[in-house]
């Protein structure tokens, strides 16, 4: 396939919205593919193994970066999480875009690498720091230290905000979701510029030329 695969980061302090919207792009999208990372951290309740993540021992996962496995990796509130490189190569060689749920490190490493293709980074927002909180103490899926824990680093987080193509504060859920969509076809409008267009004009102008020499 001639097209290149995008690969577009989400990223946002914990709690902010970014796994519900990442699952409703790829509701929406089947063509895109979402990176399952790997993990140390224990699975939540309901969460699935391959789906969700891929949930290692810290051996594993550090055999498999000294393997050069990982795309990129980074330690985040105490557990290992990275983005396996195989499955991202194989939607590149299908010209498929891949969806990233990593935190601003992984963000980072993922723009460096860029294995030569168009990255659009988005970073997500609460509406406040409060409403970040309910939401994590809402989803129940964490206990007390943890949400608090998150709430700690969420300032840290939000501090790399400007290192984004994007900011979208994420107030109304369908909203959000609406503005990530426009994000996601305008870029693929620019890919297509840069990728697929140019012999398309180059047809049209030779077209042109030949009824010029017809003296048309
Ligand atoms: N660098 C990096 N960060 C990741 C990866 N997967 C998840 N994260 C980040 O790790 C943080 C914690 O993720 P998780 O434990 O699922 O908690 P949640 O964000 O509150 O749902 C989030 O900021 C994720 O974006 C990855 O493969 N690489
Ligand atoms: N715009 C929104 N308004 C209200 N609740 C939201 C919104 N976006 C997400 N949520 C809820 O907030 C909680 C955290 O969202 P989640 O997608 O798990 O965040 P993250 O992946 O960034 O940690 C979930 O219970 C989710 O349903």
């Amino acid at each position: 396939m001639d097209r290149n695969g995008l690969l577009i980061i989400l990223s946002s302090p914990s709690g902010a919205g970014k796994s519900t919207l990442a699952r409703r792009l790829m509701d929406w999208d089947d063509g895109l593919r979402f990176s399952v990372s790997a993990t140390t951290r224990s699975p939540r309740a309901g969460e699935i193994d391959g789906h969700h993540y891929h949930f290692t021992d810290s051996v594993t996962f550090r055999d498999l970066v000294a393997q050069g496995q990982m795309l990129e990796h980074a330690e985040v509130f105490g557990n290992l999480y990275g983005s396996p490189r195989g499955p991202v190569e194989a939607a590149m060689r299908e010209g498929r875009d891949t969806l990233f749920d990593v935190d601003w490190q992984g963000g980072q490493q993922i723009r460096a690498s860029a294995l030569g293709r168009q990255v659009v980074s988005i970073f997500v927002l609460p509406p406040s720091m409060a409403e970040l909180e309910r939401r994590l103490r809402a989803r129940g899926q964490d206990a007390a230290d943890v949400i608090a824990n998150r709430m700690e680093k969420a300032r840290d987080e939000i501090s790399h905000w400007a290192e984004y193509d994007y900011v979208l504060v994420n107030d109304d859920l369908d909203e959000t979701e609406a503005r990530l969509r426009t994000i996601l076809n305008a870029e693929r409008l620019r890919r297509d510029r840069q990728t697929g267009l140019g012999p398309f004009v180059q047809s049209l102008m030779t077209t042109e030329r030949q009824q010029d020499d017809l003296g048309t």
